[in-house]
């Protein structure tokens, strides 16, 4: 108790003589460590967009293809080299409710214009909400968006033509898939902007390289090649096309290639991995099973059952 009393004041003196602001704690953990924490107001997602909508520039534009089964997420600010405003991270927060909705969907194609894929948060919006807690607004936002887009039972494949760097190397981990350009380059340069990952980025990157990996291009901040991203296992393959469009459609033909299976199968399969990286293993088995039971016995199933199918 006497411990614990005399941790809290000397963690408020530490506090004040610092002059912290008043959102940030600074305090002495049980591993022995002073660590920073931000520990002001959560804000309600809602409130955040309409704050965020105001810091325009650029857009997201979201096409839906019900024929295909494959939308098309544009990043489209390539004079600022497809960097993300605020209000851009508005529209990118909108686009994932609308596929949320969308049941007859099967995948989703990220890409942008121009030479640049994503140079990361617009640095003209990131000066206007430079302190911690529109850090941790904008930092709550991108989290709920890139969580969903992660989590839709879609399959997702990120084009990456050009550079992703810092924010935009943490987009191009939300999705389930990347292909590279030859011209592709990925780089977390976070750290030499003087902050970390702050779109979750760190977080998914630990899951898809396991922590050295992932440890040594965050500290590094170094931009890796196509080649190199996909001996990593950061990118999914290399297209043949360097040009826009065309790499575009080699993409879409890619992603067509996954997507035979009808609809709730896809959505089922998508379920079943998006919560295995998600939840513990006993959780993840028990999803399985409920996603499983939906589909066991049903029309589908009695279908190819009738047809007696060979796997030759
Ligand atoms: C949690 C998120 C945290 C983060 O995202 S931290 C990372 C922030 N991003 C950056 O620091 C990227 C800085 N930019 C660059 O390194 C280079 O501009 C980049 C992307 C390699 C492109 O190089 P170049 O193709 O040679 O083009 P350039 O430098 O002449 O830029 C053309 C115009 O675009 C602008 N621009 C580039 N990146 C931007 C950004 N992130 N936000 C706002 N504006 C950005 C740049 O200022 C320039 O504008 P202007 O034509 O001089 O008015």
């Amino acid at each position: 108790m006497l411990i614990h009393r005399t941790r809290v004041i000397q963690n408020l003196l530490i506090t004040k003589l610092l002059k912290i602001p008043h959102s940030v704690t600074m305090s002495f953990n049980d591993n022995r460590r002073w660590v920073n924490h931000y520990a002001g107001p959560e804000t309600p997602v809602s409130t955040i967009c309409e704050q965020f909508s105001k810091f325009e520039g650029g857009k997201i534009e979201l096409s839906k293809d019900d024929e295909s089964g494959v939308a098309i997420l544009k990043i489209n600010h390539p004079e600022r080299r497809n960097a993300l405003s605020g209000s851009m991270m508005v529209d990118l927060w909108n686009a994932v409710n609308t596929l949320e909705d969308w049941k007859t969907g099967k995948g989703i194609i990220l890409h942008s214009v121009g030479e640049t894929f994503c140079s990361g948060g617009d640095l003209n919006t990131v000066r206007q909400i430079s302190n911690p807690d529109d850090g941790y607004k904008m930092a709550t936002l991108m989290h709920d968006t890139l969580t969903r887009l992660h989590q839709l039972p879609l399959i997702s494949v990120a084009l990456i033509q050009g550079k992703a760097l810092g924010g935009g190397a943490e987009l191009a981990t939300s999705c389930d898939f990347r292909l590279f350009t030859e011209k592709g380059e990925m780089g977390f340069v976070q750290g030499r902007m003087g902050v970390v990952t702050g779109w979750g980025g760190g977080t998914r990157l630990v899951q898809l390289l396991g922590q050295h990996q992932a440890l040594e291009l965050l500290l590094t901040s170094r931009q890796i090649p196509a080649s190199e991203a996909v001996t990593l296992g950061l990118a999914n393959g290399i297209t043949k096309s360097v040009e826009l469009s065309e790499a575009v459609e080699e993409t879409k033909q890619w992603l067509q290639l996954k997507l035979n299976h009808a609809p709730q199968i896809v959505h089922a399969l998508k379920q079943i991995v998006a919560t295995a990286r998600a939840v513990p293993y006993e959780e993840s088995l028990r999803n399985e099973r409920q996603v499983f039971a939906m589909l066991w016995g049903g029309d589908a199933n009695k279908k190819a059952l009738e047809q007696n199918i060979k796997h030759k």
